[in-house]
Formats: structure tokens, sequence, C-alpha cells
């Protein structure tokens, strides 16, 4: 049996009235998101669409604690986050968050071993063992094994994605937020990024919001919200 707590706890994002005002009291203050309401449970897989500017990575860096609403409430895996200072929002990203980008932003120069294990590098500033093992299956996880010691602007752009993928799962987050991460890619490369956060979704029930102008791979995932104007519909 499913207790209150329990399915409370399974909602992994909500957001409840939700504003988001830019510049707020200047004459080029510009009200991008109206007043949104959003649930996402664990192991939903959601995709975001809508129009260009219609507010898609305003949400998403919302969501992501990159940035804070103007007004509303947003709670993360049921902790209320509005209140919290930089430092408290910092440690829940950092816990709860994954994020890929549709640039990747490895560290070109790191190999991507090494790209994998900086999220995990933490106050200790240098990896240890543990750390090591969990880069090797990470990337193993995402089939580049044999790349794993090539320094990631030497790869591909499907295989840059896809350590960017295994570097945002380090932290086993719950949650993970990938704005348009197959936008830059062929379709045969967009296709094995998709597939990939399919599995970690269904094999480690990591909720996603997926932020794609494609109907495609819109259709693949559980559920589709339309940004519109600066409301969600769906
Ligand atoms: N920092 C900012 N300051 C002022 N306006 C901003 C800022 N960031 C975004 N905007 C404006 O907010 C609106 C929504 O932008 P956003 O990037 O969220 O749209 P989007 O749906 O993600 O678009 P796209 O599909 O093109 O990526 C746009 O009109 C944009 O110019």
């Amino acid at each position: 049996m499913t207790t209150t707590s329990e399915a409370a706890e399974a909602v992994v994002v909500q957001l409840q009235g939700v504003r988001k005002v830019f510049n707020p009291g200047t004459a080029i203050a510009t009200e991008v998101l109206h007043g949104i309401d959003l649930s996402l449970h664990k192991g939903e897989f959601c995709a975001v669409m809508g129009p260009s500017g219609s507010g898609k990575s305003t949400l998403l860096n919302i969501v992501g604690l990159l940035d804070r609403p103007s007004s509303g409430s947003l709670a993360i895996n049921g902790e209320e986050t509005t209140q919290l200072d930089d430092r408290a929002l910092t440690r829940l990203r950092g816990h709860s968050i994954g994020f890929v980008f549709q640039y990747h932003h490895l560290i070109s120069a790191f190999t991507a071993l090494e790209n994998v294990m900086m999220p995990m590098l933490g106050a200790a500033g240098f990896p240890n063992a543990e750390m090591h093992q969990r880069a090797l299956e990470l990337i193993a996880s995402v089939g580049l094994t044999p790349w794993q010691n090539n320094m990631a602007g030497n790869l591909s752009g499907g295989q840059q994605q896809r350590v960017a993928v295994a570097r945002a799962l380090a932290m086993k987050p719950a949650l993970l937020l990938a704005d348009e991460p197959t936008g830059n890619l062929d379709s045969k490369s967009a296709d094995a990024v998709f597939e990939l956060l399919r599995r970690v979704n269904r094999e480690q029930g990591t909720a996603i919001l997926f932020v794609t102008h494609n109907p495609e791979l819109a259709q693949r995932c559980d559920r589709t919200i339309q940004v519109i104007d600066g409301l969600v519909s769906g």
C-alpha cells in the first residue's frame, strides 16, 4: 500500500503559480512565465515543446534552480526551494539535478572519463578510487569505454553528448533536465542520445524534462507539455 507521504515523495517537481519577470521594476520589465502549475513524478519522461521564445529554457532554468521565480512555489523532492539561500540551492542542485544542454559544455582538454568524474570531486577536489570506478561504469553505460581516455574535444558530437549524459548522472540525480540535447546532432546520433535517456529513465526511475522541437521524439516520451506564451498546457 502506498502511504500519503510516499505518494508526496514520488512528486519530484512541483510548481505552483510560478511567474518570472526579467528586469523587474524597470522600463524593460518582461514577464515571461505567467503562472505555471506543473507536477513531474518519479520515473516520468516528459517532453517540453513550444515555439521559440515561449519560455521553455526559462522554465528549465527555474526548475533546475539556476534562476529564481519572481513569485509562486517550487518544490524539488518535496522540499520547498523558494526560501532557500544560494548555498542551500547549490547543494540541492548538486545532489538532485543533472543537466544536459544543447551544447555539451565538456572540458575539451580533459578525457571523457575525467569529465564524468568532475561533478563527483566536490569539496575533496581530487578523485578517489570509488569515483574512478563509478566514472568507468557510467562511461560503459553510455557505450564509450573504448574512447574513455580520449580528449573530449576529439570525440564526435554524438559521443560528446553521451559523455555529457554520463556526467549528468554522476550524482544519481532524481531529476534530469535536458534542454534540446539532440538539437545539434544528426538524426542517427540524436536517436542514440534519446534512447540513452529513455533507458536511464526506465532503469533508474529518473524523472526527465526534455525540451525538443522534434515531434517524433516527443511522441516517444510518456507525456508532452506545451509552453505557449509563458503558460503550460498538457
Ligand atoms: N535574462 C533575460 N533577460 C531578459 N529577457 C530574457 C532573458 N532570458 C530570456 N528572456 C526572454 O524570455 C523569452 C523566453 O525565452 P526562452 O529562452 O525561455 O525561450 P525558449 O522557449 O527556450 O526559446 P527557444 O526555443 O528559442 O530556445 C524570450 O523573449 C527571451 O528573449
